[in-house]
């Protein structure tokens, strides 16, 4: 059964605002056939069975009832690039995809989150134009040391660091001793850090090799960045965070070495917790090579054999957090024959999430659970946002959304809300369909459509409490 929470008084039942009725509420310890009581904003009761009158019902027979996802890690690029794609396009493809609340990176934006104005500019832009929850990273780059406290204070829910080139200039990668410095700053002002870990030097390295080889294509893309590119900054960052104490995260691991990595550091009691990402356990090399640009993103795409690995490792409870790196461009920077020019990053946030529960459709009485888990439970639980995000359970935002699992139907351009039709899931199968998206009790995707007057999305910030 959900958690009940002994703080709350009990609810007349006739003050409710909406049950949401026949559903199978899925939590990460099982899938329940609860009712769902909700009175502004929250869930107030969850029971077999919720009898008395209400003004309004949801009937979600034959549907499951999942948490709001919680998409620790999109670009929504905003202010300063919004033709890339802009906050109200990603939030409501987020939306469409079953997703409530969203954690937007400090690059991409123009100018990028590096102290507590630029925070404060694009909170003001998200709560316009956002339809779901959002929280801000800010930004750990060489020389802003002393802006930290103010990101924190402005309530920033972790820093990111690049320790690879990240493609943007005014958001420079992290040297060691910047990185080192960083997270003990951070770990004395309670802040924990994310890093992208692809060691520029071996980076460069690869890269320099194969184009002396002249060759542009996906495949020789693929080559210059092997899994050594990753393991070599997961090493030196989990090294850092022993070091530190600071609380560590590695987004969008690829590798099953990289997940290794992080579970020893663990297990000499490191704070590191392991992000993968819908594309690493979706899709492999092969299928980089066929779908091209759409499917490019750093670090890469692996083998068949390691993207299986991956879904071992998110079993065994070794990956704590699924994310989508929703990273789009406009279609001109994902035009090009050399595979090395092509903009990297995917279009994925509308889509991967929902086919990380197609593939787990035939097996969901053993997998939804674990897809609650890490695609909201663990990351309001990493990201201190538990007490209000992340479990459908009494004391709760009423954050959830339905899924219809159907007949296979194709993913097609015009399914996507995202601004630039591109995807890497365009034309693959799937059973999943997500009928109805509800941010803190009022619907913002409703019957397969974008909800009429969708409520504003709520900034975010980790609860101290
Ligand atoms: N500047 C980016 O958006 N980069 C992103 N690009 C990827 N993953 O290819 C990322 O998260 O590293
Ligand atoms: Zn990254
Ligand atoms: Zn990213």
């Amino acid at each position: 059964m959900p958690r009940k929470r002994e703080t709350l008084t009990p609810v007349e039942p006739e003050t409710l605002d909406l049950i949401v009725r026949g559903g199978r509420v899925v939590t990460p310890d099982g899938i329940h056939a609860v009712e769902l009581g909700l009175l502004e904003g929250r869930i107030v009761r969850v029971a077999e069975s919720i009898t008395d009158p209400t003004h309004a019902e949801l009937d979600a027979a034959g549907r499951y009832v999942f948490p709001g996802i919680v998409d620790a890690h999109v670009h929504f690029n905003e202010p300063g690039r919004a033709e890339w794609e802009g906050l109200a396009h990603g939030s409501l493809a987020l939306a469409a995809g079953g997703g409530t609340c969203f954690f937007d990176m400090p690059l991409n934006s123009e100018p990028p989150v590096l102290d507590a104005a630029g925070l404060r500019t694009k909170r003001a832009l998200a709560e316009q134009l956002a339809c779901t929850d959002f929280a801000l990273w800010g930004g750990l780059v060489p020389g802003n040391l002393d802006k930290l406290a103010g990101l924190r204070d402005a309530g920033a829910i972790g820093l990111k660091a690049f320790m690879s080139d990240s493609g943007i200039a005014s958001f420079p990668r992290v040297d060691a001793k910047s990185l080192y410095e960083g997270m003990k700053r951070a770990a004395k002002l309670g802040l924990l850090v994310a890093v992208h870990a692809e060691d520029d030097a071996l980076a460069t390295q690869f890269t320099a090799a194969q184009r002396a080889k002249k060759k542009t294509d996906a495949k020789a893309w693929l080559a210059s960045r092997p899994v050594e590119v990753e393991l070599a900054a997961i090493r030196q960052a989990t090294e850092f965070a022993g070091e530190t104490g600071c609380a560590l995260h590695i987004v969008h691991v690829s590798s099953p070495e990289g997940v290794a990595l992080i579970t020893e550091a663990r297990a000499q009691r490191v704070d590191v917790t392991a992000e993968t990402c819908s594309h690493y356990l979706l899709l492999n090399d092969k299928d980089v090579a066929k779908l091209g640009a759409p499917a490019k993103c750093a670090p890469p795409i692996r083998d068949e054999k390691r993207r299986l690995a991956l879904w071992d490792d998110l079993r065994a409870g070794q990956i704590h957090t699924v994310g989508s790196d929703h990273s789009p461009a406009p279609p001109d920077l994902k035009t090009s024959p050399n595979f090395f020019e092509i903009w990297g990053g995917i279009g994925g946030v509308q889509h991967g999430f929902q086919l990380l529960l197609n593939a787990c459709a035939t097996t969901a009485d053993r997998d939804f659970p674990l897809l609650a888990a890490v695609l909201a439970r663990n990351v309001a639980r990493r990201f201190r946002l538990d007490s209000r995000k992340g479990l459908l359970a009494e004391g709760m935002d009423a954050d959830f959304c339905l899924i219809e699992l159907g007949a296979a139907r194709k993913i097609t351009a015009d399914d996507l809300w995202t601004r630039h039709k591109i995807s890497p899931y365009l034309g693959r199968p799937s059973r999943v369909r997500v009928t109805d998206t509800y941010v803190r009790g009022r619907p913002v995707w409703a019957d397969g459509r974008v909800a009429s007057g969708a409520p504003k999305g709520q900034f975010l910030r980790p609860i101290t409490t």
